[in-house]
């Protein structure tokens, strides 16, 4: 692991990091906030997934979330979007798909499937990682992200819930199959038979839920986002909750849009929220 830079916050350590990724099988780079009280011994640790055109940086530049994990004890880990530096034909061709729009998901199709696994690459490599490098409790790992990004922590967590005790979102693709944004990268990755989309469709896996959340799940969403009707459909995602009894808290509010202004608004709850499922028992 090579550190590319280091800075202090909030009493604690921001730093960014790369690696080589057996998974990715190209370097990765990603993120990590080590509040002060990692100093003293092993912390809970939160991994946000961005979204689509966003790097490990933009979240921990952007969210303002440090002040409150350092305040609650907890390590922020954001890895990058997708991998870099592919050279498949046409992976930088749209915003919505390839660079920065790696969907969390192991590709099976060619040409994307050699690189295109940031689902095992999020659930394994880089949790390992974190394990080893850094002074991580492996026992208390919550998940969380936006738009691509939440759509790849509820799905993570809800495929691993022994990994992943805690679960937030703020404006996911509730319902990727049903999406444009989740049809082109899916159809792409994992091929045309839709059967094979339903482990990464946050709806599908809801529908067939094994083992609820107890503690509930956290959704904020705004009203004013341009991407809530066509691509996002989290009334879809609170139908299917309610169908297996899984608690969820949906919140919509008025006038924020899609972007960090939103986020920033919302992240102390989040924090709260991971902080006292993370630190129960
Ligand atoms: N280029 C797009 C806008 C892209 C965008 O809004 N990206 C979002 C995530 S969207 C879903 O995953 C984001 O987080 N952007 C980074 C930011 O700093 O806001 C367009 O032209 O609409």
């Amino acid at each position: 692991m090579e550190l590319i830079s280091e800075h202090a916050c909030f009493g604690g350590i921001q730093g960014f990091y790369r690696h080589a990724s057996a998974e990715i099988g190209l370097p990765m780079r990603f993120s990590v906030f080590q509040p002060p009280q990692a100093r003293l011994g092993p912390v809970p640790v939160l991994m946000y997934l961005a979204g689509l055109t966003c790097t490990e940086e933009t979240f921990m530049i952007k969210a303002g979330a440090q002040r409150y994990a350092a305040q609650h004890g907890i390590m922020l880990v954001a890895p990058d979007t997708s991998p870099r530096g592919t050279g498949i034909a046409g992976v930088a061709d749209s915003w919505d798909f390839g660079d920065g729009a790696g969907f969390y998901l192991d590709a099976t199709q060619a040409p994307w499937a050699s690189n295109f696994r940031m689902y095992s690459y999020v659930l394994h490599e880089l949790r390992q990682t974190i394990l080893k490098q850094f002074p991580a409790q492996p026992d208390r790992i919550g998940i969380f992200g936006h738009s691509m990004g939440g759509h790849g922590a509820l799905v993570l967590a809800l495929r691993n819930p022994a990994i992943f005790h805690s679960v937030s979102a703020f404006a996911p693709i509730a319902a990727p199959s049903h999406c444009p944004w989740g049809q082109k990268a899916f159809g792409n990755y994992l091929g045309a038979d839709q059967a094979a989309w339903q482990q990464y469709d946050a709806t599908a896996l809801m529908q067939g839920l094994q083992q609820p959340f107890p503690q509930g799940i956290l959704i904020d969403q705004g009203l004013g986002d341009k991407f809530l009707t066509e691509q996002l459909m989290p009334e879809r995602f609170e139908a299917a909750c309610a169908q297996a009894q899984q608690p969820l808290t949906l919140r919509r509010h008025a006038g924020y849009d899609h972007g960090y202004y939103f986020i920033s608004t919302m992240i102390e709850d989040h924090l709260a929220f991971h902080h006292r499922i993370l630190t129960a028992n």
